[in-house]
């Protein structure tokens, strides 16, 4: 089974509209002579619109960082789904450890995210990973089999096929130690085992499983070489164009 890979860059909290679209004038050349590859760019809510419109006809994505699981109501800072798909954005970022850490997401919020998203035609990219002490206390897989299952409940296989799951080991995140490409294939490979069970083996094949954690143009061909990782979430290196354009160039088999 082939699975096309992905390189989605998590701006987190930077850049406005107007350095969204400086980004991409920039970055658009380069992304659309990679073929086989795909380009995400995933922005805080403030820079979709810009995002959007700049990407049009591009080979480049566009995802927010967050959404509500609710479409409407009395949720005072939150945007919901169809807010997101009214702006043209494509995939949304779940569970990511800083919303886990930062502002109480939890599984069953990333859960009912999840759902949400995939009622809207929204394509999740359901973020994983263990702390520190968690790796130390040998529990990793446990927490991402928790996670995952978690994250998935109630999805139907076709659904789970569809989705990006994004395993982070929080411990590698913006602090330049990457787990190694072995360590990151093995636990992103168990993930897939834990899909196969809950889901079936036609799910299991199809879903992508990207790695993050100080991905770099200099490494990104050592993880998607592989056999499980199908791509990367990349946050610092993601921020500026020709760093971006070589992680896309980088993914291409
Ligand atoms: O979503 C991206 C990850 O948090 C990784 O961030 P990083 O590439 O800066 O380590």
């Amino acid at each position: 089974m082939s699975r096309t890979p992905i390189i989605a860059g998590n701006w987190k909290m930077f850049k406005t509209g107007a350095e969204a679209s400086a980004f991409i004038a920039e970055a658009k050349a380069a992304v659309a002579a990679v073929s086989g590859v795909e380009a995400v760019v995933c922005a805080p809510f403030t820079a979709l619109p810009a995002l959007v419109e700049s990407t049009r006809g591009t080979a480049i994505a566009v995802g927010a960082q967050n959404m509500h699981w609710e479409a409407n109501g009395a949720f005072t800072g939150e945007v919901s789904g169809p807010m997101l798909v009214d702006l043209g954005v494509k995939y949304v970022i779940l569970g990511h450890s800083e919303r886990r850490q930062y502002f109480a997401e939890t599984d069953e919020t990333v859960n009912k995210k999840t759902k949400a998203a995939l009622s809207y035609g929204l394509i999740p990219i359901v973020c994983v990973g263990e702390k520190l002490e968690e790796r130390e206390a040998g529990s990793t897989k446990d927490v991402c089999r928790v996670q995952t299952l978690g994250a998935l409940e109630g999805l139907s296989a076709e659904q789970v096929a569809s989705l990006v799951i994004a395993y982070e080991p929080i411990w590698a995140i913006g602090t330049g130690k990457s787990s190694t490409a072995a360590d990151a294939n093995e636990v992103i490979a168990y993930i897939r085992s834990v899909v196969a069970e809950a889901f079936g083996a036609d799910a299991a094949a199809k879903v992508r499983i990207q790695y993050g954690g100080s991905v770099k143009p200099e490494n990104v061909r050592e993880y998607l070489g592989a056999s499980d990782i199908d791509g990367a979430l990349v946050g610092g290196a993601s921020l500026q164009p020709n760093s971006y354009v070589a992680l896309v160039e980088g993914a291409r088999a």
